[in-house]
């Protein structure tokens, strides 16, 4: 049973497993843990603990007999693959120096993976790399890895991280468990079935370094009973911080395994069991309750974020509005955004008071032109500015998309604005104004403010307008910032050609570690001062990863906008300055083509060119420390955009 709802969120389940010893006996592991215990599905060791491959006899004919499970019989195919995660056996040591124990570990392995396939169960938890060096154990994942099926491989890592003032004396002696997780994952080239299950235990490293695992593929937190407090009433409950990092974990659909045994026995004695045996009382189901209570406490999700789920971690390719033309829904999804248009209106608002003093109101027309006005919501947003404020407006429409236009015409004819606008079917970069513009209202910008082309349009416009004339936007920025986004490099990698490495993609971004705040990037002004100012541009960055983060690997960068559209309005994405409540930008991804690791403390140079051709814009990017990487996109040959 999962989890409850989350409030007033029936999209969104989470379930709840529990670690479990070895029993030849899984239906009744099943009834116990399922049925008894309501936890959704257990992590069982298929093997007796002390099978030993090198210990077990050879048959008459010196073939290998395989004594180490019961028959795959005793479960329904659907019970073995919903309710029951292979537990790989923890004494393994892959890398030990004694040989005996390091092929007997190998081969006992790939039995357990064996047989957990032919179980065709999900997944299967790895033990967790006994030294530091873990070349052998990843070199069999590996060759496990290439010949799999669909079964996910989990390996076990304990989250520790030493050198952390919060760590105790017991674990000043482990290595960065992240180091260990990243050995591994590197030898097994970033394979998009093997992940992370992060045993949590009663001390946590610091926010920071628990910051990067939401960028790895974490699929499973097993928390142990021993991480619990006792509340007054002699229940389980976690301290804030733990608490926190669960309710992490369930926004990033982390499941989480109980393990251990009850250390609250006295809240293990079932409230409503007044027969004094209390014999079928799943001894951790006082955690699992207060599991459910956590997960079912968090705020609902907001309606736009629940509507957004599927975007999640999705790579969409960006939107082309000057070379391709927009489709209805295109235009529908932008309109729907009510904030941005508030946002224009206050802007247009402003922008007319001071252009217009209340004395002249009343006979003063205003020439406002909406350049790129799609179907219309700049224009209704600046006549609602024009009414609000009480100045008099003529405005001019002007959209080179055929299709919007046509809708343009029916809502002028609709709204009675004929008198008031005057549509112009035509790019703007061409069209002969038969006038000048007080204002010039425009809506370019992409996710990375100007990799749509507003520049280049709007040097178009400018033509027309008046040598003292406001442009709206004014000015806007890119931004950048480092991340850790293993699920977005794998899904650029399966594409398997360069060209994908070297394109950008607007993208909802979730299962991501922002490892420094943003910089700015390139900055635009509107209207240009002078002829001479050119679109080019080169920015050099160094981001500095904080000390306490630890290591981390750089998947690529999330780059942002933030437009200032006049005076203080302004509207963007740049996290630390976003608009509330607008969603009609996502994140935009630049990948790297080979991932970065970075230490602590140590500086990111990254440097980012915009590049102007006759038919096309692009960007290249390349990072010089701590290690270079190839320079990404020369000559706009994977990714451009067209002018
Ligand atoms: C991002 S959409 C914004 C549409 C509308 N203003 C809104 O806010 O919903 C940009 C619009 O500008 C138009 N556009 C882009 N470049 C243009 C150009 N050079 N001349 C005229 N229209 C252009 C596109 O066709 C598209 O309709």
């Amino acid at each position: 049973m999962p989890l409850g709802e989350r409030a007033g969120d029936k999209s969104e389940s989470r379930y709840c497993g529990v670690e479990t010893d070895f029993n030849d006996d899984m239906p009744h592991v099943l009834h116990f843990n399922l049925y008894s215990g309501s936890f959704d599905f257990v992590v069982a060791p298929l093997m007796d603990h002390s099978y030993r491959p090198s210990l077990v006899q050879k048959d008459a004919l010196g073939s290998g007999v395989l004594p180490f499970a019961g028959s795959d019989l005793v479960l329904s195919p659907s019970q073995w693959s919903s309710h029951v995660v292979g537990k790989i056996s923890s004494w393994i040591d892959l890398d030990s120096e004694d040989e005996t124990l390091r092929i007997d570990s190998e081969t006992t392995l790939k039995q357990e993976i064996a047989w957990a396939s032919h179980l065709s169960l999900q997944a299967c938890l790895l033990p967790a790399p006994k030294g530091t060096s873990c070349a052998n154990y990843a070199r069999c994942v590996n060759q496990i890895l290439q010949g799999s099926n669909n079964m996910q491989l989990w390996l076990r890592v304990p989250l520790v991280k030493p050198d952390d003032d919060s760590m105790d004396a017991k674990s000043v002696a482990l290595v960065d468990s992240w180091e260990t997780w990243n050995s591994f994952r590197l030898l097994c080239e970033h394979h998009s079935q093997l992940s992370v299950a992060l045993d949590i235990l009663s001390t946590l490293p610091s926010p920071n370094s628990l910051g990067r695992w939401f960028g790895e593929p974490v699929r499973a937190a097993i928390l142990h009973t021993d991480c619990f407090l006792t509340n007054s009433h002699g229940c389980p409950c976690l301290s804030k911080r733990h608490q926190s990092l669960i309710t992490g974990f369930f926004n990033h659909s982390i499941q989480i395994i109980v393990s251990g045994n009850s250390v609250h026995p006295k809240a293990s004695v079932d409230a409503n069991d007044n027969s004094g045996t209390n014999s079928q009382r799943h001894p951790l189901r006082p955690y699992l309750d207060y599991i459910g209570y956590l997960y079912q406490r968090m705020d609902p999700l907001p309606e736009q974020e629940r509507f957004e789920l599927g975007y999640r971690d999705f790579l969409q390719s960006p939107l082309q509005p000057l070379m391709d033309n927009l489709e209805a829904q295109t235009y529908e999804t932008f309109e729907r955004d009510a904030v941005k248009y508030i946002q224009y209106q206050r802007a247009v608002s402003k922008a007319l008071l001071d252009r217009v003093p209340d004395e002249e109101a009343s006979v003063k027309t205003i020439v406002l032109m909406v350049v790129g006005a799609g179907r219309g919501p700049l224009v209704r947003a600046s006549l609602q500015a024009a009414e609000e404020t009480g100045r008099k407006l003529k405005v001019y429409a002007v959209e080179k998309n055929p299709n919007a236009v046509v809708t343009l015409h029916a809502l002028v004819k609709l709204e009675g604005w004929e008198d008031t606008v005057t549509i112009v079917s035509s790019d703007m970069r061409h069209w002969s104004a038969p006038e000048k513009a007080d204002i010039l209202v425009s809506e370019l910008l992409g996710s990375f403010g100007d990799n749509e082309l507003s520049p280049e349009c709007l040097d178009g416009a400018q033509r027309f307008l008046k040598q003292d004339g406001i442009s709206i936007p004014s000015s806007y920025t890119s931004f950048l910032q480092p991340v850790t986004a293993s699920k977005l490099y794998n899904d650029v990698k399966a594409h398997k050609d360069l060209v994908h490495f070297e394109t950008a993609y607007v993208v909802k971004m979730h299962n991501v570690a922002k490892l420094a705040p943003t910089q700015p990037v390139f900055t635009f002004t509107h209207p240009k001062h002078s002829d001479k100012e050119i679109n080019q541009r080169y920015k050099k960055l160094n981001f500095i990863i904080p000390n306490d983060t630890g290591s981390a690997m750089v998947h690529g960068f999330a780059g942002y906008f933030d437009a200032t559209l006049y005076k203080d309005v302004h509207l963007g994405i740049e996290p630390s300055t976003a608009t509330p409540n607008m969603f009609s930008w996502f994140a935009i991804f630049f990948p790297l083509r080979t991932p970065i690791c970075v230490d602590p403390g140590s500086t990111l140079e990254v440097h980012f060119w915009r590049c102007c051709g006759s038919t096309k814009v692009w960007y290249e990017w390349c990072v010089a420390s701590p290690a270079s990487s190839p320079m990404h996109n020369s000559n706009g040959r994977s990714y451009w955009v067209g002018l």
